[in-house]
């Protein structure tokens, strides 16, 4: 049998959490060892680690909470996997500095589904070609953040292939401030919140006489799992920082 992982969960109660733990006790290698919650102590925290002795933190908390997370983890020597949204380019930059000094495995994925990893490579693809482009994305009205991260990492990818030109009409004038959504890299990304949503994102292509539409729909949180599962067995091989699902699946 292979060797077990214990693995702790911060934000164990919440929407995305609740699913890890149901598969971690799907699965025999990986072992919950329980809740993290950092909203106490220091000296609470330490002895709450100390009792899971985890190999693995998954987190899916808050923007607010993540970067404090993963400097728990580099002092504790546990690996973190990172589904939660937020940090920003600094805060990657700085973290996979400090995770590669310490020789340390860590994940963070702004999206663990294998069909929103592929809406970001052929976005990615098309951009090449066809440089006009806006992304939507659509959530559910309890996300905290906006963009979503797969939105700016959908963004990043695009921005790295693309010819920097100027979008739409050069007088271009709003009548109401944000219509057209957020700037990235002089391309647009609009953000939707509405109830009976979960993760969904759209990425439009134009150019003369056509279009091209790229779209992803997580109808479920179950369909982020196989990537929590597949990235929580990887950063047990690693000894430094990977920014993106994308890199584990080439
Ligand atoms: N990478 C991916 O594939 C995905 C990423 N996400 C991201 O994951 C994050 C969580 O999403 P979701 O599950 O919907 O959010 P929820 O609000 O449902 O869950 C967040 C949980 O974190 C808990 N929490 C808050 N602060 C702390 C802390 N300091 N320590 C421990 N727990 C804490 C909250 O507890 P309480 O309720 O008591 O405040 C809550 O249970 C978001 O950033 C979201 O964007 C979501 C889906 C997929
Ligand atoms: O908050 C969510 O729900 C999601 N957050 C992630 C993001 O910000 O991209 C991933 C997925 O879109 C669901």
């Amino acid at each position: 049998m292979e060797q077990q992982i214990r693995v702790a969960v911060a934000g164990a109660n919440g929407r995305m959490g609740q699913e890890v733990v149901t598969m971690l006790g799907q699965d025999k290698q990986l072992v919950y060892v329980g809740a993290l919650d950092t909203r106490g102590e220091d000296e609470a925290i330490r002895a709450r680690l100390e009792e899971m002795k985890p190999d693995v933190l998954v987190d899916f908390t808050t923007p607010h909470s993540v970067y404090r997370h993963l400097e728990i983890c580099l002092q504790h020597g546990i690996r973190p996997v990172v589904g939660t949204t937020g940090l920003s380019q600094d805060e990657i930059q700085e973290m996979t500095r400090r995770f590669g000094e310490a020789g340390l495995g860590c994940i963070v994925a702004p999206n663990f589904a294998i069909g929103a990893i592929l809406c970001m490579k052929f976005a990615a693809m098309a951009a090449k070609y066809m440089p006009h482009v806006e992304i939507i994305e659509l959530h559910h009205d309890r996300k905290l953040d906006a963009p979503s991260g797969t939105a700016l990492k959908t963004a990043e990818m695009i921005a790295a292939v693309r010819e920097e030109i100027k979008q739409g009409h050069p007088e271009e004038k709003e009548t109401i401030p944000g219509a057209r959504g957020a700037e990235y890299e002089g391309f647009r990304i609009h953000s939707v919140r509405l109830p009976g949503m979960v993760a969904h994102q759209e990425v439009l292509f134009g150019a003369t006489g056509q279009t091209l539409s790229i779209r992803h729909d997580s109808i479920n949180r179950e369909s982020f799992m196989p990537g929590v599962n597949m990235a929580i067995k990887a950063v047990m091989n690693m000894n430094g920082f990977l920014y993106g699902l994308e890199h584990l699946i080439d």
